[in-house]
C-alpha cells in the first residue's frame, strides 16, 4: 500500500486516514447516494482523482484523451474488483474473462453478432415487442403505471430466445422457476453491490446467511437450467449430423431451430486451444449474455420510453417518422431495414442513454505500472470511468441536463470526432460487443410502443439509482393512450 499511496500522492483526492482511507465520504449518506458521491468526487477534485476505500485504490478519470489511452490499448483489458461478486452467476464469461481467455472467447463470439444474424432477430423483437404492447393495454385507463417490470420480461423473452433460442414465454408466464430465479439473483446481487461489505464473499456468508442460501438456490436454478438447454441442443445437433437427413427444420420447438440458435450454436461447434468448450466454458458464456443481455436494454428501454413520454414535441417527430417508414398500420411487422432508417428514433434512444446510461460506472485493474498522461497509475489501482458523468460534462455536452436528441443527428454529432466522450456502450476492444443488437432491440420495442399507444407524462420523476444498472429507485412511471391515427 505505502508504494501504491507514494505514487499516487501528486493525484488530487479526498483526505486520507490510516486504514480506512477515505471511506468517511459515505458518512452520512445513503448508499442510495452513490452515483452523486461519484460525481462529487470527481468535480471536485478534477479529471483524474484517487481515493483509498481501505487498501483499495480507485482512481477515476473522466478526460476523454486518457480514457482514449487506456480504453483503446489491448493492455488494458481486466476488468476491476467492481465485478467480482457477478462471477457466482457469470463464472469467467466474456464480461469478467481477461488474457488470453478473453481474446480467445472474444474471437468467437464476435461473428454472432453479424449483421446477418441480427436481420433474423428483428422477427424475434417483433413478436415480443407485440406482446408487450398487448400486455400494456390494461394501462389504456389513463392512470400512471410502472413500465420498468414489464419491459424487463419483454426484455428477457428477448435474449433467451435469442442467445439460448429457446422460448421461456416470462411475458405471459412471470411465476416460471427460471425468471423468478433471474429476479432473485438481480435482486441479491444488487444487494452485494450496493452494501460494498457485502462483496466480499466471507463477509457475506458470516452476516447475510439467509441471503447466500437464497443466492445459492437461485443459482442453482439458472445454472441447471442453462445447462439443460446445452445438452439438449447438443443432442439435437449431435443427431443431425448422424442422420443428414434428419437436418431438415425442426420449426419453433422448445430448443428452437438452428437458425435462431446464433450464440448457443456457434459455442457449441467452437473450440479453443484445439479443443472443444465444455458445458460449463458454454454455460457462462450463454450466462453472461443473459445478464448483460437483458437488464441493460430494459433500463434503457424504460427510461427512453419515460423522456419520450416528458418530451410530447420529441414524441410526436418520433412518431411521424415512423410513419413515414414503417406506415400506418400498427400490425405490420416491422424490418431490419425499417429499424435501420429510424434515425430520429435513434437519436431519441442515444439522447436517453447519454441522460441515463444503463451502465453508468465501469472499472479496469492495472496489472502494472502504467503511464497515463502525466500520471503513473500502479500496479492493482482500479480504474474507474465514471460514464454517467462524461455524459454530462458541458464542454462536451452543452447544456448537458437538456434532452435534446438533434445533438446526435450526424451533422451535429461529434461521435466521429471524438469517440471518447460518447461512451455508453464504453469503446475500444473490450467495449461493448452486443451493442447492434441492443440497439435494434431498442427501435424495435420503443417503436412498437409508440405505434400502439401515445405516452403521458404522468407519475411521479424517476430516482435513478446505480443498481448493477441504473434503475430508479421509485421504478419509471408514465401513462398511455390508444395512438390515433
Ligand atoms: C442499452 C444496452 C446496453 C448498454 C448500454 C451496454 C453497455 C455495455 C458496456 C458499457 C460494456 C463494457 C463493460 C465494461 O467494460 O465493464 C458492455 C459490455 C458487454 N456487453 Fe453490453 N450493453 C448493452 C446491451 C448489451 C446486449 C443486448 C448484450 C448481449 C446481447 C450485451 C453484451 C455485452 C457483453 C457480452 C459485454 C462484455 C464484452 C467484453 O468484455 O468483451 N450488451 N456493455
Amino acid at each position: 500500500k505505502k508504494r501504491r499511496y507514494d505514487m499516487t500522492v501528486n493525484i488530487p483526492g479526498p483526505d486520507i486516514i490510516p486504514i480506512f482511507g477515505s471511506t468517511f465520504i459515505f458518512k452520512e449518506r445513503s448508499v442510495e447516494d452513490s452515483l452523486n458521491i461519484v460525481k462529487d468526487l470527481t468535480t471536485k477534485y478534477g479529471p483524474v482523482t484517487r481515493t483509498w476505500l481501505g487498501h483499495k485504490l480507485i482512481i477515476a478519470i473522466r478526460k476523454p484523451e486518457l480514457l482514449e489511452a487506456i480504453l483503446t490499448s489491448p493492455k488494458y483489458i481486466t476488468k476491476g474488483s467492481l465485478y467480482d461478486f457477478l462471477e457466482i452467476w457469470l463464472g469467467r464469461g466474456l464480461l469478467l474473462s481477461t488474457g488470453s481467455k478473453w481474446h480467445s472467447r472474444r474471437k468467437i463470439i464476435t461473428p454472432t453478432f453479424h449483421f446477418k444474424i441480427l436481420e433474423e432477430f428483428v422477427e424475434i423483437f417483433d413478436r415480443q415487442s407485440k406482446i408487450l404492447a398487448q400486455k400494456l393495454e390494461k394501462h389504456l385507463d389513463g392512470k400512471e403505471f410502472n413500465v420498468y417490470p414489464y419491459v424487463t420480461l419483454a426484455a428477457l423473452d428477448v435474449v433467451c430466445e435469442t442467445a439460448m433460442g429457446t422460448k421461456i414465454n416470462a411475458q405471459t408466464d412471470p411465476d416460471c422457476e427460471y425468471v423468478k430465479a433471474v429476479a432473485e439473483i438481480t435482486t441479491i446481487l444488487t444487494q452485494r453491490f450496493v452494501n460494498i461489505w457485502y462483496r466480499s464473499d466471507l463477509i457475506f456468508r458470516i452476516f447475510a446467511p439467509k441471503m447466500k442460501e437464497r443466492q445459492d438456490y437461485a443459482v442453482s436454478v439458472l445454472h441447471n437450467f442453462t445447462e439443460r438447454i446445452i445438452e439438449e441442443r447438443k443432442n439435437t445437433l449431435l443427431s443431425e449430423k448422424t442422420n443428414k437427413d434428419a437436418t431438415t427444420t425442426q420449426e419453433d420447438t422448445d430448443v428452437g431451430t438452428k437458425r435462431k440458435m446464433a450464440l448457443l450454436d456457434v459455442l457449441l461447434q467452437s473450440s479453443a486451444d484445439g479443443k472443444p468448450l465444455t458445458n460449463t466454458d458454454i454455460r457462462e458464456e450463454v450466462d453472461t449474455f443473459m445478464f448483460e443481455g437483458h437488464d441493460t436494454t430494459t433500463s434503457a428501454m424504460s427510461f427512453t420510453l419515460y423522456c419520450l413520454s416528458r418530451h410530447p414535441e420529441v414524441q410526436k417527430r418520433a412518431f411521424q417518422e415512423i410513419c413515414e417508414v414503417i406506415g400506418t398500420d400498427k400490425n405490420k411487422p416491422v424490418t431490419y431495414r425499417d429499424l435501420q432508417n429510424l434515425k430520429y428514433l435513434e437519436c431519441v434512444i442515444k439522447e436517453s442513454l447519454r441522460l441515463y446510461p444503463s451502465v453508468p460506472l465501469i472499472g479496469r485493474r492495472m496489472i502494472e505500472d502504467t503511464k497515463i498522461g502525466d500520471y503513473i497509475l500502479p500496479a492493482d489501482a482500479n480504474v474507474s470511468v465514471p460514464i454517467f458523468v462524461i455524459l454530462k460534462d458541458p464542454i462536451l455536452f452543452p447544456e448537458p441536463e437538456k434532452f435534446n436528441p438533434d445533438r446526435h443527428l450526424l451533422e451535429n454529432s461529434d461521435e466521429k470526432t471524438n469517440p471518447y466522450s460518447y461512451i455508453p456502450f464504453s469503446a475500444g476492444p473490450r467495449n461493448c460487443i452486443g451493442q447492434k443488437f441492443a440497439m435494434l432491440e431498442m427501435k424495435s420495442t420503443v417503436s412498437k410502443m409508440l405505434r400502439h399507444y401515445e405516452l403521458l407524462p404522468i407519475g411521479p420523476e424517476p430516482i435513478p439509482v446505480i443498481n448493477l444498472v441504473l434503475r430508479s429507485i421509485n421504478g419509471i412511471h408514465i401513462g398511455i393512450k390508444q395512438r390515433q391515427y
